[in-house]
């Protein structure tokens, strides 16, 4: 593509894409095999021999998928057919395109990091649907439900920090109202620290309050655009007519933990009259450990209504009736799970497209949101994120993400430089996180 930088890639030897590529990938394909070996006899009780025969298939075949990664051997078309398996074959096709002659195949190490990394959760997927009757196992169920099972006492301040401010909501006065805003959109920054896949599948639960912690993790924010998004809802609900509609798109990052902290963001929404409507958008298939699938937000949302706390479980069912009522809508769509940047989406997902640019705003969560909006390329550091969102633009939109990944747009002169010279992994921890808006100020 011209005019744009080089992607990251396993190529450049020693950097977070190469390690990924290296060691963590293949350390969630282990733990991957791990979990369908200990569900043995589960497969067993439910489907008898059949039931372990198709996890000694799904076994081989991630073990192969392994041995292909770690050999660094060519990437292969997807065989088994599904709703997406010639969009990415053709995908395969294209970058295959874009390699000379004399360089051969693609390849894990050699490839772009964003499309082998997307392709390794893919070729999961592949594994388990080539494996009936076991075929609809999420190989991340259990790491999912952990999370959230482990940041109980975080999911019951939040809770309970809610329904109080719900409380004297109508008592507060614009600029206090801003504030608690601020506030839920930080918790839903800091919600994303909590991912799995950057931990190789290990807990990253929520064990902090943190509601309290806001104050001192302030300094870690490189980029805060929160302003811009008060200004733009608070705008559509002044101007609004009665019935009209004003409509906050979330498309969505991790369960557990961080999927809670969205939804509480959400409530306040509709509670502030700053939203009329959320709808959140999730993925189709199990995605880079901890992604949340309509069966997640399902499940979270009946764990929290069955919680044996009166502010929890009124959450819960709050939600509940917000689905009930149309306020709240889930969606999912393929191209969430395709590899593709998002600049591609006009073309590739023109209906994805033309549903996105109804939204008044839309919310990017988390870290490989943000590599698919900016094409996870080496861009410099004070190239303007409009530029690198490269044409997307559907509506006004805000990257709400803490940074692990070795790609960051819109910072002050000499800002990167600084952070890199000072703390050579600042970009790739989840230590510091941005709001970054893209739309009319
Ligand atoms: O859940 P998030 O915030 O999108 O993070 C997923 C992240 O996990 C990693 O893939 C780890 O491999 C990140 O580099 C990646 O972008
Ligand atoms: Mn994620």
């Amino acid at each position: 593509m011209a005019g744009v930088p080089a992607s990251l890639s396993g190529r450049d030897v020693g950097s977070f894409a190469y390690l990924t590529v290296k060691d963590r990938i293949p350390q969630i394909l282990t733990k991957v095999i791990d979990t369908l070996h200990r569900h043995k006899s589960e497969f067993f009780e439910k489907h008898g021999e059949e039931g372990v025969e198709a996890e000694k298939k799904a076994i081989s075949l991630l073990s192969k998928l392994r041995n292909e990664l770690q050999t660094d051997k060519p990437i292969i078309p997807l065989v088994e057919k599904f709703v997406d398996t010639d969009i990415w074959n053709q995908y395969l096709e294209y970058q295959q395109s874009l390699i000379n002659e004399s360089d051969g195949k693609s390849r894990w190490f050699y490839s772009p990091w964003l499309f082998v990394e997307c392709y390794m959760y893919r070729r999961i997927h592949e594994a388990i649907i080539q494996s009936p009757p076991i075929n609809y196992f999420d190989v991340f169920k259990e790491s999912k439900e952990q999370n959230f099972y482990e940041s109980q006492e975080s999911i019951i301040a939040l809770c309970s920090h809610l329904q109080q401010l719900i409380t004297t909501i109508e008592d507060l006065d614009e600029n206090q109202l801003k504030d608690e805003f601020f506030k839920l959109l930080q918790i839903s920054l800091w919600g994303n620290k909590c991912d799995l896949s950057l931990s190789g599948g290990e807990s990253r639960s929520q064990k902090t309050d943190v509601v309290n912690s806001l104050e001192n993790l302030k300094p870690f924010i490189l980029v805060n655009d929160v302003e811009h998004l008060w200004s733009l809802l608070r705008n559509c609900k002044k101007t609004r007519e009665k019935a009209s509609v004003i409509s906050v798109y979330i498309v969505l990052d991790n369960s557990g933990f961080e999927l809670v902290t969205d939804l509480i963001l959400a409530n306040f929404l509709l509670s502030s009259k700053l939203a009329t409507e959320v709808h959140f958008y999730g993925k189709m298939i199990p995605w880079f450990v901890s992604d949340t699938t309509i069966h997640d937000f399902n499940w979270l949302i009946e764990q929290v209504k069955h919680a044996n706390h009166k502010w929890m479980s009124k959450c819960g069912a709050d939600w509940e009736d917000y689905i009930k009522m149309g306020k709240w809508v889930y969606h999912d769509h393929i191209f969430w799970t395709l590899p593709h940047e998002y600049c591609a989406m006009p073309q590739v997902a023109p209906d994805l497209y033309a549903e996105l640019q109804k939204a008044h705003l839309i919310l990017f969560k988390g870290d490989l949101n943000y590599r698919k909006l900016t094409g996870d390329r080496k861009w410099e550091f004070s190239v303007p994120f409009h530029q690198a969102l490269n044409g997307f633009h559907p509506a006004p939109l805000c990257a709400i993400r803490t940074l692990k990944a070795e790609t960051q747009v819109g910072l002050q002169p000499g800002q990167g430089e600084q952070l890199m010279a000072s703390e050579p992994s600042w970009w790739t921890t989840g230590k510091y996180g941005i709001f970054q808006y893209d739309g009319p100020l």
